[in-house]
């Protein structure tokens, strides 16, 4: 007889927040092990939302699997950081810089995706921090894509997205998927975490500019 499906993990902000954490070393370098199991841990929260999601869903978990491939390849070594794998991959030529070619599985186009998803996560949390006991989570959701990772995107991806964020959960229904507390302790947990992304955020934007990077195709 076939073994029972083990019941999917629940979600837990704290584990996000503590996986953050882990996410910078003592001299800014991200890790990219950590920066992976906080995808891995939203991936949980979006999963619960229902399956409306799940095309963002499965989107998220090929590019993890992506870097998770890199990550126990032969190369592995060099992507224990995004900064070596971007000088591993550049000094290699492994990226396609300007139109998709040989390399359309780099660690560097690959992170990237992740990399402007996290701008979406800081403005969209950054909103949930600050409203108030009404305030539309559907809104918030689409002020912060419309800021941030609808520009990267299709028409049509444009459009299915805002479908979805429409089914959006209210305010206390979103707060409570969490697993933290009351909605005070969220707000602050919030707080703590925000820093955090915006810091790995920032350090990974400077990083990818230096080498221009930002544009990956
Ligand atoms: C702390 C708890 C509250 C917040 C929880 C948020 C949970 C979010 C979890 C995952 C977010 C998904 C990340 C999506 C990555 C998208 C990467 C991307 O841009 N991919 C597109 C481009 O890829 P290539 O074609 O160039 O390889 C791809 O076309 C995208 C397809 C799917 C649509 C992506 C829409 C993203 C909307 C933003 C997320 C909304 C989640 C709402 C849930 C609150």
């Amino acid at each position: 007889m076939a073994a029972p499906e083990a019941p999917e993990e629940k979600f837990s902000l704290r584990e996000v927040l503590d996986t953050f954490k882990l996410c910078l070393s003592g001299d800014k370098e991200v890790y990219v092990e950590h920066y992976v199991a906080g995808w891995r841990g939203l991936i949980k929260f979006l999963n619960s939302l229902g399956s409306v999601f799940g095309f963002i869903s499965k989107d998220a978990v090929n590019k993890i699997k992506i870097l998770v491939t890199h990550l126990e390849g032969e190369n592995s070594s060099e992507y224990v950081t995004v900064q070596s794998m971007v000088k591993y991959e550049l000094e290699n030529e492994l990226v396609d810089l300007n139109k998709r070619g040989n390399h359309p599985e780099s660690g560097c186009r690959t992170l990237l995706r992740l990399h402007r998803a996290l701008r979406w996560l800081e403005l969209f949390l950054e909103r949930l921090r600050t409203s108030g006991e009404d305030g539309k989570t559907s809104v918030m959701c689409a002020e912060a894509y419309n800021e941030s990772l609808s520009r990267h995107h299709p028409w049509v991806v444009r459009k299915a997205a805002g479908m979805a964020f429409c089914v959006l959960p209210g305010r206390p229904a979103f707060f409570e998927v969490m697993n933290v507390g009351t909605p005070e302790q969220v707000v602050a947990m919030l707080g703590d975490a925000l820093p955090l992304i915006s810091e790995v955020y920032q350090v990974t934007e400077e990083l990818y500019a230096q080498h221009n990077l930002l544009d990956l195709p």
